[in-house]
This record gives structure tokens, C-alpha cells and sequence, in this order.
């Protein structure tokens, strides 16, 4: 008999998703004893991509997620609610879960899943994080033997598909914004993407399965690309860095919290982060024994995301053929305790940072002054030219705590040679 999906929305990736499973030749066979039973919209008047016979499609969603015909519930309308409250039904009636929502499984992930393993089924999300790419599986399987110490991701395609325009073509952020949206690539409301929302989300997740505890969302660290300009781009370039949305989680020692943080960063063009470009997405892992791995593929996108969510489906169909009684603890998410996150003052790091002030003698002195005052040491000062009177001067740190630097940061603002410090970016 058939596994019969009731796909909870027809958007962008539940489009390709359709198209994926309405063409099967040449694919894995499994995906042939798949029936599209129900289709959930907002609105059945709208003109689709995909042919679905018309008592597939409903606007009920809560019918479908308590159909007791339907085997496995695609969510894939994205948001918190209703996307919560029916995951929440389906997984009660006891089936299993496919979901790409990164927002819903960051926030409501231990309610979730503690409602999956009592119901004994499973919540099934690779599209949730790096789109196409094989991640999520990945981190919960084949590198699930290592001690993880670092994840490395670009993983918001919109911002790097942004971010490489303004440094390629030196477009303006809001043109490029408006390709990503009119591509699919974008959220419903960009601003997840933009502020670094979403990849907050998606580093979340990655943290948790990298190192094996719940994640409280409110402790992650995100800086979004706002305030990126094509100045400190083409700064970033002259000092060999490219500026990427880089999300970050790291160990740093056996026993210290996890540093969990989202913000743009400049990257060594030699580092291989730095050549993600576009709408791509990649993901470095640092373990042992294994040493270093990276991920790299479409990180947004109809097609691409559809691969990630057929896979799952396809993981389930394969659970729902094969007669065990016992969850597979490599699919199910068992987490208990939360990871201890240290705050963003205990960060060390190189800093960039572009002032602008008054052009007299003196004012690198008085900076290096300051600097020195919280043991900030600095690799370079670069005083390149001016804008409308003031002298603008570039300065990249050694390592140093974030807490000291921002002490440094608050004694040079009060300068009187200071007039301003329009850019401050993290370097790796
Ligand atoms: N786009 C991408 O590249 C990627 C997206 N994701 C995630 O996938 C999910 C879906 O994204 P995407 O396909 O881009 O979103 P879209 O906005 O393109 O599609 C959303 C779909 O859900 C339906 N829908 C939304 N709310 C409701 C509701 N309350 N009741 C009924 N139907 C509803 C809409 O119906 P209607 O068509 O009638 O308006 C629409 O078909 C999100 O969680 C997103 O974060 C993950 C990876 C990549
Ligand atoms: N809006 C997201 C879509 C995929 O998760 C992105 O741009 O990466
Ligand atoms: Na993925």
C-alpha cells in the first residue's frame, strides 16, 4: 500500500517538493509508493505550478493532520503558528513529521520532539538548515562517533547571495534584496534574513546535534548585514577579507560553555568559507578524530530544498516498509538538558573597526592609547583617506576579549578627536 503524504502548504519549496515526487523515473524506487493524498493552502483560488486533482487540495489543514489515512504530514507552510500547533496534532495522532521550519523547531524544538518520542515517531527536518545540503543526517549519523568542538556555517543564502552582489557587482542592498525574494530564496518577511534571524535558527539546530544538548535561542549572539557597506567591503578587500554572514558555535575547551553567535565577519580570502558564494551555502566541522569536513551546496531554493525534504520523506517511507517496534535513536532527537552559552563579552576574536575623525596630530596615538589601556594589541592601522573632512582610519585587532575591546571602544568615543565608529565587524 501506498505511504500517503498530507503536505501542509504549496509555496516554493512544497512546489518543488510536488514536482520531485510527480517525476520519479530514475530516482531512488521507494519514492513510487508515495500517494500525494492532501495538499493544505491558504488559498485554493490561486494559479499553481504543480497538476493536483482538486479534492487533493484543501484550505483545512487541521482535517489533514487528523486524517487517520495519512502516513506522514510534509509542514511546509513555515512560520510559528500554525505551524506549531499542528505539528503538535499530527505527531499526537501518531505521525510522523517532515518539517523545513528552522523558526519553529529553534524555538518550540523540545516541546516538539518530546511530543515525537512519546508518540513514538519521528520529526524529520534536513531542508530546515542549508537547504539541499546533507547536514542535519550527516551531524546525527556518519560524524555522530567525533567530539565536536566547532561548527562553521554560511547558512542563510539570501544574505550571501546579497553580500556576494554588493562585492562583485558593488550593487545596493535593497535591488539585490528584491532578486532574492523575486528567486524564492527569502523568507516571508526578509527581515529574518537580513538580521540574521534565520541563520540564528539554523546554528542553533546545528549546535544542539553537534553537541548533544537543547539550545536556549534567546542566548544566541546575531548581528544581521545591515550594517555592511560597500566601504568596508572594498576596506575587507584591500586587507585580503571578504565580509560573509559567518554563524558560529564552539567549544573552545572540554569543559567551557558553547560560544553560539551570528554576525557578519571578515574572512581570510585563503580561509574555504570565503569562496561560498551566491545563493550556496557551506558548513565546516571541526571534530576529533576526524579533523575537518565541510559541507557545501545550495543553500535556498525550490529544487535544492525539495531534495533535502523528499529525502526525509524518503528515510520515513523506509521506517514505515521495515516492521521495528524500537525507535532509531540515529533519527529520533532525545536531548534532555540545555548547553551552558557564555555570553558575547567572553568572545575572543580579531575585531575590525573604521573611525572617522578629526584630521590633527596625533589622533593614531591617542587610538593606540586608549587600545592599550584594555590590552587590545593591533595587527594593523591603515589611515587611507578622507570623507567630508574627516580622516578615516582602519584598524584590525590581535585576539582580544570582546568585553575589554568594547571598554577600549567606549574611552575612544568620548575622544574629542573622535567624531565617529560607523563599522565594527568581527574578523576569524
Ligand atoms: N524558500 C526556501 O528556499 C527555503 C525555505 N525553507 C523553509 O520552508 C518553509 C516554506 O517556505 P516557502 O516554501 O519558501 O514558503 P512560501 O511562502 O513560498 O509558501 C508557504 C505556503 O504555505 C501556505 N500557507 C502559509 N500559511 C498558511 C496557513 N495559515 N494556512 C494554509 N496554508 C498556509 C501558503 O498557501 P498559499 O499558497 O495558498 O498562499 C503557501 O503555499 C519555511 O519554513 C521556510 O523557512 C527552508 C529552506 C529553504
Ligand atoms: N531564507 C532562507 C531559506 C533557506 O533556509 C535562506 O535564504 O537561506
Ligand atoms: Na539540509
Amino acid at each position: 500500500m501506498a505511504v500517503k503524504l498530507g503536505i501542509l502548504g504549496l509555496g516554493t519549496v512544497a512546489t518543488g517538493t510536488v514536482q520531485l515526487l510527480q517525476d520519479v523515473v530514475g530516482r531512488n524506487p521507494l519514492l513510487q509508493e508515495i500517494e500525494i493524498y492532501r495538499v493544505g493552502v491558504r488559498s485554493l483560488d490561486k494559479i499553481r505550478e504543480v497538476e493536483l486533482p482538486s479534492h487533493v487540495l484543501t484550505t483545512d489543514l487541521e482535517a489533514i493532520v487528523n486524517d487517520p489515512a495519512v502516513d506522514i504530514v510534509v509542514e511546509l507552510i513555515g512560520g510559528l503558528e500554525p505551524a506549531r500547533s499542528l505539528m503538535l496534532t499530527a505527531l499526537k495522532n501518531g505521525k510522523q513529521v517532515v518539517t523545513a521550519n528552522k523558526a519553529a523547531i529553534a524555538r518550540f524544538g523540545s516541546e516538539i520532539f518530546t511530543t515525537a518520542n512519546q508518540s513514538g515517531v519521528y520529526v524529520m527536518l534536513e531542508a530546515a538548515v542549508g537547504g539541499g545540503i546533507p547536514v542535519i543526517q550527516p551531524l546525527k549519523q556518519s560524524l555522530s562517533v567525533n567530539r565536536i568542538n566547532t561548527v562553521t556555517g554560511i547558512i542563510n543564502g539570501t544574505t550571501n547571495y546579497i553580500l556576494t552582489r554588493m562585492q562583485t557587482e558593488g550593487s545596493n542592498f535593497s535591488d539585490v534584496l528584491a532578486d532574492a525574494q523575486r528567486l524564492g530564496y527569502a523568507e516571508a518577511d526578509p527581515t529574518a534574513d537580513v538580521d540574521g534571524l534565520d541563520a540564528a535558527d539554523k546554528i542553533a539546530i546545528l549546535a544542539s546535534l553537534g553537541f548533544g544538548g537543547r539550545i536556549n535561542l534567546e542566548d544566541v549572539y546575531c548581528e544581521g548585514i545591515r550594517q555592511v557597506t560597500k566601504t568596508d567591503i572594498t576596506y575587507a578587500e584591500k586587507l585580503g577579507f571578504v565580509i560573509k554572514l559567518l554563524a558560529i558555535a564552539k567549544q573552545y575547551t572540554d569543559s567551557s560553555p558553547l560560544s553560539v553567535r551570528v554576525h557578519p565577519t571578515l574572512v581570510p580570502k585563503t580561509h574555504p568559507l570565503a569562496s561560498i558564494n551566491g545563493v550556496y551555502n557551506a558548513i565546516l566541522v571541526e571534530g576529533e578524530p576526524i579533523g575537518q569536513v565541510m559541507f557545501f551546496g545550495p543553500g535556498a531554493g525550490a529544487g535544492a530544498t525539495a531534495s533535502a525534504v523528499t529525502s526525509d520523506i524518503l528515510n520515513l517511507v523506509a521506517v514505515l516498509k521495515t516492521s521495528t517496534t524500537k525507535p532509531n535513536p540515529l533519527l529520533s532527537c532525545g536531548h534532555q538538558d540545555y548547553c551552558q552559552i557564555a555570553p558575547i563579552t567572553e568572545l575572543v576574536t580579531r575585531f575590525y573597526a573604521r573611525f572617522l575623525t578629526k584630521d590633527q596630530p596625533g589622533v593614531i596615538g591617542k587610538l593606540g592609547t586608549c587600545f592599550g589601556n584594555y590590552s587590545v594589541s593591533l595587527e594593523s592601522v591603515v589611515q587611507t583617506g578622507f570623507q567630508g573632512g574627516l580622516a578615516e582610519i582602519v584598524v584590525v585587532t590581535h585576539d582580544v576579549r570582546e568585553g575589554d575591546f568594547r571598554q577600549a571602544l567606549a574611552e575612544i568615543e568620548n575622544l574629542e578627536a573622535i567624531d565617529s565608529i560607523p563599522s565594527l565587524l568581527r574578523v576569524l
